[in-house]
């Protein structure tokens, strides 16, 4: 790697990301923000803006005490107390960086009510003064893609005249388009005195969903620093995504020949600690660290993805620290992927078997939006305790519950004929069994009746377990469904299904005993 083409990453998490509303850390949750974004390789870790409050000096200077690598950088407006009480809490770092900032365009010149020549003068006071207590100092136009060039031009010759060491080009407001960003960069290079002296800085917001291409852009017209945060938290939509940038130049490292520090392993562990800290879940189609990022779901893409894993993804889920399955099975999966999926579970099924497990998983898949290994276990042992050619067979079942009674209306197939009943019960369990119990009368009694849920969700499968006992003989009863009603009826008839095979054996042994008996 030659030096020119390392890129610095700098991470605002701590600083520009809690800026989202809502997204307010704790002191001990930013020390271990801080800590993980140090150990996978963040060149800068921007800690805070140290006068905003007595908890952001607080957690500025702990991080810095506590961090082993990276560089320790505060925040300070264009104001002597402001640069102060940054050096205050990053001195306490083995490599401290005081970054110091004043919006130069038009309308922010105005808020301060600076013209152009007080606002020049400002500058360069202040990152003078910021230069006299650290040789590590970052300054920043505010609203940098919105001020007129020439004037651009002129504070940046300033700012590094007085001792900036980086210059960091804000896209404030996430206004600028890739070539522009570009432009912008190529432009100061060429027309800054000393601008080679320095490092340029990308800072892009998200506001038109352009902030990684933007980063991007600049760093390939010359910026070597990108700053950026883990899961693009930050004010309104957000800052250019750590993960996106860094994921992004080492896939195409073919056309973008840029290397950063990180290690990439670790992006998965620390985008799920901020989600978690911060409150801003991740979201799932996200690039890189979204729950959907790596998983496929339909057939089509399955089927590739058992066959040459790069037919459909660019990077392996592991350079990103996941190590789980990539295989979500749902309405639009196919056969390779369940064989797949099944023989990960541990099952080895014939194609008679295989194709039987396929019809009720799409039956499935078609009521449920995601469905879990533990419904893919359900189906199979569904299928293996139902032959198909079972004595009694549920057809059809409808129920009525609510304050006004509950009744089944049930048909049934026994042994090849249909019949039908209406039935009411204590509940639409009890209808639907007393309705089983008019088609298929018998003195069996209930030992157990049981109902798990096997996945999470309202659409969860329910398993539910029956045992009964009749003479002595004890059988039992499972079956699955999204419908928890529907599994009761199939696994009360399931046992009923065991029972007559026990009595038939038990007429086999001498004893004859008809299919209705009891
Ligand atoms: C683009 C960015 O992300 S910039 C960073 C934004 N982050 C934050 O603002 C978070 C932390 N901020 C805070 O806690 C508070 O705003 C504080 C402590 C910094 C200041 O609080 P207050 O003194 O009450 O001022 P308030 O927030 O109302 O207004 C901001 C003041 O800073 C001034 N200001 C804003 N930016 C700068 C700057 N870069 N240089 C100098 N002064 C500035 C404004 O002109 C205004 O001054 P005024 O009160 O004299 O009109
Ligand atoms: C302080 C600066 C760098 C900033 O956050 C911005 O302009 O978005």
């Amino acid at each position: 790697m030659s030096d020119k083409n390392r890129v610095v990453i700098f991470d605002t998490t701590l600083r520009d990301g809690e800026q989202s509303p809502g997204a307010t850390m704790s002191h001990a949750e930013k020390l271990e923000i801080a800590s993980m974004l140090d150990e996978m390789g963040v060149d800068i870790i921007e800690a805070g803006f140290p006068i905003a409050s007595e908890g952001d000096f607080a957690a500025v200077s702990a991080i810095a005490k506590q961090a082993q690598n990276a560089v320790i950088c505060g925040l300070a407006r264009a104001q002597i107390p402001d640069i102060d009480r940054c050096w205050e809490a990053v001195r306490h770092a083995k490599r401290p960086r005081i970054h110091t900032f004043i919006g130069t365009s038009p309308l922010h010149r105005a808020i301060p009510n600076l013209d152009m020549d007080q606002m020049a003068e400002r500058i360069e006071q202040t990152v003078t003064h910021a230069r006299n207590l650290c040789d590590n100092v970052q300054w920043s136009p505010m609203d940098a893609t919105r001020t007129e060039h020439d004037y651009l031009c002129r504070v940046v010759e300033i700012a590094i005249k007085a001792g900036a060491t980086t210059i960091n080009i804000p896209d404030t407001v996430g206004y600028t388009a890739p070539r522009e960003s570009a432009d912008l960069i190529r432009m100061l290079l060429e027309r800054v005195p000393g601008a080679d002296n320095v490092i340029f800085a990308t800072h892009c917001h998200n506001d038109l969903g352009m902030a990684t291409a933007n980063a991007l852009a600049a760093v390939e017209a010359g910026a070597r620093q990108i700053e950026c945060t883990i899961n693009g938290l930050g004010e309104r939509a957000g800052n250019t995504a750590l993960e996106e940038v860094v994921m992004a130049l080492k896939v195409r490292h073919d056309i973008m020949p840029y290397d950063t520090g990180i290690d990439t392993t670790r992006i998965m562990g620390i985008s799920r600690r901020v989600a978690q800290v911060s409150g801003f879940p991740v979201q799932f189609n996200k690039a890189i660290v979204g729950k959907n990022a790596f998983l496929h779901e339909s057939g089509i893409h399955q089927d590739g993805v058992l066959k040459n894993v790069e037919t459909f993804e660019i990077m392996r889920p592991a350079d990103i620290g996941l190590n789980e399955t990539n295989i979500a099975m749902g309405k639009h999966s196919g056969r390779a992927a369940l064989r797949a999926k099944l023989a990960d579970l541990g099952y080895e099924v014939g194609d008679n078997q295989l194709k039987d497990i396929f019809v009720r998983f799409k039956a499935l898949a078609d009521r449920k939006k995601e469905v879990y290994d533990e419904d893919i276990v359900a189906l199979v042992q569904d299928a293996s305790a139902n032959t198909g050619d079972d004595f009694l067979q549920v057809k059809h079942l409808r129920v009525v519950c609510g304050s006004d009674g509950q009744s089944a209306d049930l048909t049934m197939i026994v042994d090849g004929q249909e019949q039908s009943v209406h039935a009411t019960g204590d509940g639409p369990v009890d209808a639907c069994f007393n309705a089983v119990k008019q088609i298929f009368p018998h003195n069996a009694t209930l030992k157990l009746y049981q109902v798990h849920a096997v996945t999470e969700g309202t659409d969860a499968q329910a398993t539910v377990s029956v045992r009964m006992e009749e003479d002595g003989r004890i059988v039992n009863g499972q079956a699955s469904d999204t419908d928890t009603i529907l599994a009761s009826v199939k696994a009360y008839v399931g046992a009923l299904n065991h029972l007559i095979v026990r009595r038939t054996r038990a007429g086999r042994d001498g004893k004859e005993i008809s299919m209705y008996s009891h």
